[in-house]
């Protein structure tokens, strides 16, 4: 168990003939596989394959597809949107944004308790910011906003842990200190995905990979899911995709 109960051994998160679709056109189809528990996977794919959607479906803030989808309780699902979802012009503190990652163990009303700031505390510690608690979120850069998201979901303590595209807009440095607390994150066993484009970097810290293009084009391990023929495959389907095509079989 790591330090707030994170089971060595999740259950995977799997999907079951997964279908997530627009107006009746779908954006993923037919997926089915399971995320390795207790490891990172990037999930990789060119653009309009279907990542962030989905990775809102395992987020549980899509609940309209089809299929089947088994993945922890809510309270353990961590999710970091994209920053550009991200409403910055709210004026609200650096050390409430990263609070809010507390509110399903403290409920959204009720004051933080001792244990609650100290783990905001460690928290921003561990992304670099000391220092910020009492900065607006507007006031700070892109780059900075993105690891006060990564506070916010260090504090939720998550068994599972989903992020889109978490490195955008950061820099070099940035980057190589949230990929230190993916790391932690693997140590403490819990199950991360993320949506990534940089391949190298998948190559260089991620364990397993699925390449969607709407369809899994391959899912496993890192090394053998990106070569040369699945990630040609990928962006010929990507070439001939027909963003009014139907779902099959008329669903909605
Ligand atoms: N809210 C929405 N309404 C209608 N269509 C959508 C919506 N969100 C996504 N889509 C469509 O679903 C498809 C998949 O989009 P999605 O954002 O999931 O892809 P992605 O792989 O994350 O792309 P990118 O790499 O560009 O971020 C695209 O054709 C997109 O236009």
């Amino acid at each position: 168990m790591s330090r707030l109960g994170v089971p060595a051994a999740l259950p995977p998160v799997r999907v079951h003939d997964l279908t997530v679709s627009y107006h009746g056109h779908p954006a993923v189809h037919h997926l089915s596989g399971e995320f390795a528990a207790g490891a990172l996977t990037a999930i990789v794919g060119p653009n309009g394959a279907g990542k962030s959607s989905l990775l809102s479906v395992l987020a549980g803030t899509r609940a309209d597809f089809q299929g089947r989808l088994q993945r922890p309780p809510a309270q353990q699902v961590a999710y970091l949107p994209q920053t550009a979802s991200i409403d910055r012009t709210v004026p609200v503190t650096v050390h409430e944004v990263v609070a809010m990652g507390l509110w399903a163990r403290l409920g959204c009303f009720r004051a933080l308790d001792e244990a609650g700031w100290v783990s905001v505390t460690h928290a921003l510690a561990a992304v670099g910011l000391s220092g910020f608690e009492q900065r607006l979120i507007g006031e700070m850069s892109a780059g900075q906003a993105q690891r006060v998201l990564f506070a916010r979901v260090l504090v939720q303590d998550a068994a599972l842990i989903l992020l889109d595209e978490p490195f955008n807009a950061v820099d070099a440095r940035t980057t190589a200190d949230l990929l230190a607390v993916l790391q932690r994150w693997r140590r403490e066993a819990r199950t991360v995905i993320a949506v990534l484009h940089d391949l190298d970097q998948v190559r260089d810290h991620f364990d397993q990979v699925l390449l969607l293009a709407r369809e899994a084009v391959a899912w496993g391990p890192t090394a053998q899911v990106l070569n040369a023929e699945h990630l040609f495959k990928a962006r010929q389907m990507a070439e001939s995709w027909d963003d009014d095509a139907p779902v099959c079989g008329g669903r909605p």
